[in-house]
């Protein structure tokens, strides 16, 4: 048994993540914490104003720290379910003591401490670990998850983005002349668990943010190898990404070239989802851990559909999709 921590597990994605974890067959789940002055400290995960859905599931306490030295003799896997800063900050103690590390938020994602300074607010300071990182887009990326000691998963939108256009530019169906157009719009709990006035239920409705601004654009490109427009959006729903994504394809591109492309790279991918009709809705992914695509080619646009769940692929299960890699378990296991 591999003993993991999740740090950050009274959040959303940590609430997942704790409930994959704990079903796992290969893993032990040793502790669950949160800030030092949560006011959760002591509460169960469970608890009735927290994540009630994990009553008789996982009953196990928050406990409030930021003091992991009890821990670092016993833990082997640990989870960063924290935001930026707060991940950027404990990564290294873990990684300095031989754990390996899966980072939900953006804190590793780019190599490039300007983007920090740019887009995060703050100045990077572990330039090795920044360096050492490995990117865990988990169909892309797999060789390189399976030695990695610090794992940045993606952002949800980036994931989202990303994997339905990564087979085409592989294929070099795209005309380049074109960027391609991502509009993405993403249910609330992709804001975290804190309430904000702007974020409440009844003053969402439907709106673009960040518009040519947002973090998620420079980390797409960067990753993708190729400039786009990036536009995110927030909906009046709680959990899900849907992803329109317009680009303009070579002459002679055909619909069959677009179909043959995704299934080259995901026809043997249990959690990516390629439509040959129709195309994807939330409803087909929502609390599940899948990314579905779909497309329409008309002359020479063609529009992609991609549809995850923010919380599952697009952060916990990605997540958890990189340790079973990392340590040569199922792609899927605990996670279907
Ligand atoms: N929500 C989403 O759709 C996605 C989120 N992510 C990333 O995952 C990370 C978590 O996101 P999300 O679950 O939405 O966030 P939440 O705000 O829902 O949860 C954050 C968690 O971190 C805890 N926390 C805050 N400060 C500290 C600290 N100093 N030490 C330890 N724990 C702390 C919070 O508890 P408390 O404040 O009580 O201590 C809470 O448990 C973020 O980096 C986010 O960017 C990535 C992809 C998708
Ligand atoms: C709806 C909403 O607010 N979404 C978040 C993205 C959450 C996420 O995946 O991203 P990171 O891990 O990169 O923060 C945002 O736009 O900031």
């Amino acid at each position: 048994m591999l003993k993991a921590i999740v740090i950050g597990a009274s959040g959303y994605a940590g609430a997942k993540l704790a409930y994959y974890l704990n079903k796992h067959p290969h893993i032990e789940l040793i502790a669950l914490t949160v800030s030092e002055n949560s006011k959760d400290g002591g509460k169960l995960i469970s608890d009735n104003n927290l994540h009630p859905q994990l009553k008789g599931v996982i009953d196990l306490p928050l406990i409030a720290t930021s003091d992991y030295s009890s821990y670092i003799n016993d833990v082997d896997i640990v989870f960063l379910a924290t935001e930026h800063s707060v991940s950027h900050d404990i990564a290294p103690y873990f990684l300095e003591q031989g754990c390996t590390v899966f980072d939900l938020s953006g804190a590793y994602r780019v190599n490039s401490p300007e983007f920090y300074t740019d887009y995060y607010g703050f100045t990077h300071q572990h330039q090795k670990w920044l360096n050492k990182a490995v990117y865990g887009l988990a169909e892309w990326n797999y060789e390189k998850i399976k030695q990695a000691q610090l794992i940045a998963v993606p952002g949800c939108y980036p994931t989202a983005a990303q994997l339905p256009l990564k087979p085409l530019i592989e294929e070099k169906l795209l005309d380049n002349t074109q960027w391609p157009v991502i509009n993405a719009v993403s249910g609330v709990s992709g804001a975290g668990r804190k309430s904000t006035h702007n974020n409440s239920f009844c003053e969402v409705s439907l709106h673009a943010y960040g518009l040519f601004t947002h973090r998620h654009q420079p980390e797409i490109v960067k990753h993708l190898g190729q400039q786009v427009i990036f536009t995110p959006h927030l909906g009046c729903f709680k959990q899900g990404i849907h992803a329109t994504i317009t680009c303009r394809v070579k002459e002679d591109v055909t619909a069959q070239d677009i179909l043959n492309a995704l299934n080259k790279y995901y026809k043997d991918k249990p959690l990516i989802r390629v439509y040959e009709k129709d195309w994807p809705s939330l409803k087909a992914v929502v609390n599940l851990p899948y990314c579905d695509i779909g497309f329409a080619l008309k002359d020479r646009h063609l529009i992609l559909i991609s549809v995850e769940d923010n919380l599952l692929k697009g952060a916990a299960a990605q997540a958890v999709q990189c340790m079973n890699i990392r340590f040569g378990y199922e792609q899927t296991l605990s996670l279907l």
